[in-house]
């Protein structure tokens, strides 16, 4: 891997966004890399949540504009459409995922955070949308993302004036979930994570199959899907341990099967 590196620490699969010279700006291989990254970790049994990054001071500028430059209508297309099927790819991952951002999380890559299940980030980041200063919008999945995040209101200023905000601001209208100091980052990341590892991997996955459907089907729909992954739940030897834990006055040892 040239413009990420990959590694695996305690259950958690890490992907750092590494081309800090660049601001870990989203080249086409960066966003192949990536794919690749999340196809391995899909698949491996000692990674069950996943953790983006980026090297340096920015979580990643946004797509990489100096690529934009060869575009032609169709290859712009191409363009997003292969950005939008990697943000697809991280938000459909059966295992948590959670974008700890560092710096700036702009373009593409407030995209991609867009596209984990949580985001902590750093105090001293600023996130935004600026693509319109372009003469373009955002492309990898934002338009639809961001404003069932945080209501078509906020998410319009966003995209419609380009402005930047601060992390407080983010937290404030519901598009991080934590901010602490970068210096903090990594800690309360991890805090975070290991909450999360201690649940059982197949509820959670169940879980947010049937979070992330609802969230796009009428409600009658998300119902049904959940009453449905209830019983799948149930047939699981985590739930029976989860069970026998509580009645046993312990602490629930799950495996994930
Ligand atoms: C085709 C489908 C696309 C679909 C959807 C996605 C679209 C996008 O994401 S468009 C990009 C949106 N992002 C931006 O517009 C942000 C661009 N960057 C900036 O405004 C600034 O770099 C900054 C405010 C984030 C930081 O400013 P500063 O601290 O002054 O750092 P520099 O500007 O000097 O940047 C250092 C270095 O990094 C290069 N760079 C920064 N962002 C990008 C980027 N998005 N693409 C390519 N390169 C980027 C910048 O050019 C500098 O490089 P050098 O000049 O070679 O040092």
């Amino acid at each position: 891997m040239e413009n990420i590196s990959v590694k695996k620490e305690n259950k958690i699969g890490w992907i750092i966004l590494n081309r800090p010279d660049k601001l870990n700006a989203l080249s086409l291989a960066m966003l192949t890399e990536i794919e690749e990254a999340i196809k391995q970790f899909e698949v491996d049994n000692e990674v069950n949540l996943v953790i983006f990054t980026g090297n340096g001071k920015a979580f990643s500028a946004g797509a990489d504009i100096s690529q934009f430059k060869e575009l032609n209508s169709i290859s712009a297309i191409n363009f997003a459409r292969k950005g939008r099927k990697v943000m697809d790819y991280i938000e459909s991952l059966m295992k948590p995922t959670i974008a700890m951002i560092n710096g700036y999380a702009l373009g593409g890559g407030l995209e991609l955070a867009l596209a984990c299940d949580f985001r902590i980030s750093a105090e001293e980041a600023q996130l935004g949308l600026p693509e319109i200063n372009l003469g373009i919008y955002p492309g990898f999945g934002g338009t639809q993302r961001l404003v069932r995040l945080i209501g078509k209101a906020k998410a319009m200023e966003m995209m419609m004036t380009g402005d930047r905000i601060s992390s407080k601001e983010a937290e404030r209208i519901g598009l991080v979930n934590k901010v602490v100091p970068l210096s903090n980052l990594e800690e309360e990341t991890l805090k975070f994570a290991n909450k999360l590892l201690e649940k059982s991997p197949i509820s959670l996955a169940i879980l947010k199959s049937v979070i992330l459907y609802g969230n796009d089907s009428p409600i009658l729909d998300g119902l049904n899907m959940e009453s449905l992954g209830w019983g799948v739940a149930f047939s699981t030897q985590d739930q029976k341990e989860g069970v026998s834990a509580f009645l046993e006055k312990r602490k629930p040892n799950f495996k994930g099967v």
